[in-house]
């Protein structure tokens, strides 16, 4: 998860070496400071105690989506997902752009360790935008089941061929 510090934070510093994060510099340009990588993710203080024993694998994109859907119309002072839903589509879309990038910067660094905390922050924010659009993730899920065994080669030559046609008009 990333908060945002003193543009002056050192980007020399390995999250790996200090345990401490690093700045690196965002989709709008600004420097942030990235939380190392937690070692132990789920015995965390704050924690609800009912969440401590959930198993750390994707189930967790359904309880997240369950919780997020849960702070929609909420307190914005109190829920991230509450204030971000209260801003609208515009909005959503956007961080959740910012977050994509901010993953493509890591994966083409080749920083797999800040990768993954990048790779968490697209995940609940494309969450936030399901969300907001009024899908489920089992919509998401049933059309990831329905491509399934189907080559994304073969798919594309089965388009028919009028798409193309168009296009190059
Ligand atoms: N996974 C996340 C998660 N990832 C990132 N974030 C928050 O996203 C925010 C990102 O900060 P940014 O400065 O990038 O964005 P911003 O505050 O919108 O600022 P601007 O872009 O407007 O300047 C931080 O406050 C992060 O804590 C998250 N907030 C919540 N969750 C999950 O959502 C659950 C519900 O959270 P709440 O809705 O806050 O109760 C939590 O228990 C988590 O499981």
């Amino acid at each position: 998860m990333i908060k945002k510090v003193s543009t002056k934070a050192s980007a020399k510093a390995s999250p790996k070496a200090t345990g401490k994060g690093a700045a690196k510099t965002t989709a709008k340009g600004q420097s942030k400071k990235v939380a190392a990588p937690k070692q132990t993710p789920i015995k965390q203080e704050g924690v609800q105690a009912d969440l401590l024993n959930e198993p750390a694998d994707m189930t967790v994109l359904n309880r997240l989506y369950d919780v997020v859907l849960s702070r929609k119309g909420t307190d914005p002072s109190v829920s991230h997902s509450a204030r971000l839903l209260s801003r609208g589509t515009y909005k959503i879309a956007q961080k959740f752009g910012e977050e994509a990038v901010e993953c493509l910067i890591e994966a083409v660094a080749g920083r797999k360790d800040l990768l993954v905390g990048e790779s968490a922050d697209v995940l609940y924010h494309l969450i936030v935008l399901w969300v907001d659009a009024g899908i489920t993730p089992d919509d998401v899920w049933a059309e990831l089941r329905r491509r399934e065994g189907t080559s994304g080669i073969a798919e594309k030559a089965s388009r028919p061929k009028e798409t193309f046609a168009k296009k190059d008009k």
